[in-house]
């Protein structure tokens, strides 16, 4: 494989329907978070670290709200943080201390082999085809820096980490806001305009874009359907190997 003509030097990865399924994140991962929340929270209630992410959660409007729609309290208050890292999870909010939480949950998961992380059987091929044609790999997922090791770390087609050279999260700003990518691209000591970002999400491609990012839109099974006009935007390909055969414009 060889790559297309692209003056990229680093390709920015997103997770969640770029290198994994969408339905492992959200039948396998999401499940395991929020069946062993409250274990997780009782065990380490009075750890410095679980005491800032109750503090941070409950900053939120979410808390007011979730608070306002309880029929009954909670007896303990490691129970209420439980029930609410719940009601997060099932709206798949991408708040920064709820992803620190879940990605220590994992944690245990991943250890005992319970826990595999999935990526596309295109994923391993095509690190080890970007990293011999001299380019880094970094990843930008709404999944904490400590649950996107895991899940390459401990990936079903073995360890990818060694080949990551970089990990963004929610702690330098929200996926679909452009700044975020300008300070990726200063973090990474490259112009913004040599990272290529491949993601399946419309509103982070065009974030991206904005900031100077080559940005290609991955359509794996199980995304969400693009519409025609953003078809017509961004370069859409169905797996990684595809990106070796395109021409960029
Ligand atoms: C780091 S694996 C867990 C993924 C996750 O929690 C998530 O919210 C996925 O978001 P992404 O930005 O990778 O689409
Ligand atoms: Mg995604």
């Amino acid at each position: 494989m060889s790559l297309p003509d692209l003056t990229a030097k680093v390709v920015l990865v997103d997770i969640e329907g770029t290198t994994t399924s969408i339905s492992f994140v959200h039948d396998v991962l999401f499940p395991y978070a929020k069946k062993n929340a409250g274990d997780y929270l009782q065990k380490t209630w009075r750890t410095d670290e679980t005491k800032q992410i109750v503090t941070d959660l409950q900053q939120y409007l979410e808390f007011t709200e979730y608070m306002e729609s309880l029929e009954s309290p909670y007896a303990e208050t490691h129970k209420l943080i439980a029930g609410f890292v719940e009601y997060l999870i099932e709206r798949d909010l991408k708040l920064t201390p709820l992803k620190t939480l879940q990605g220590l949950i994992w944690a245990k998961g991943y250890e005992t082999g319970e826990l595999k992380g999935h990526v596309y059987e295109d994923v391993p091929q095509a690190f080890q085809t970007w990293r011999n044609a001299g380019l880094q790999i970094a990843v930008y997922s709404s999944g904490s820096v400590a649950a996107q090791k895991l899940i390459f770390q401990h990936s079903i087609a073995g360890d990818l980490l060694p080949q990551l050279s970089a990990h963004f999260d929610t702690h330098v700003g929200h996926k679909q806001q452009s700044e975020s990518y300008t300070k990726i691209a200063l973090s990474l000591a490259v112009e913004p305009q040599h990272v290529l970002f491949l993601t399946d999400v419309p509103g982070e491609a065009v974030a991206a874009r904005d900031a100077g990012m080559l940005t290609i839109l991955l359509q794996r099974p199980g995304n969400a359907p693009l519409t025609e006009e953003q078809e017509s935007t961004f370069v859409v390909i169905k797996d990684f190997a595809a990106l070796h055969t395109i021409k960029l414009p």
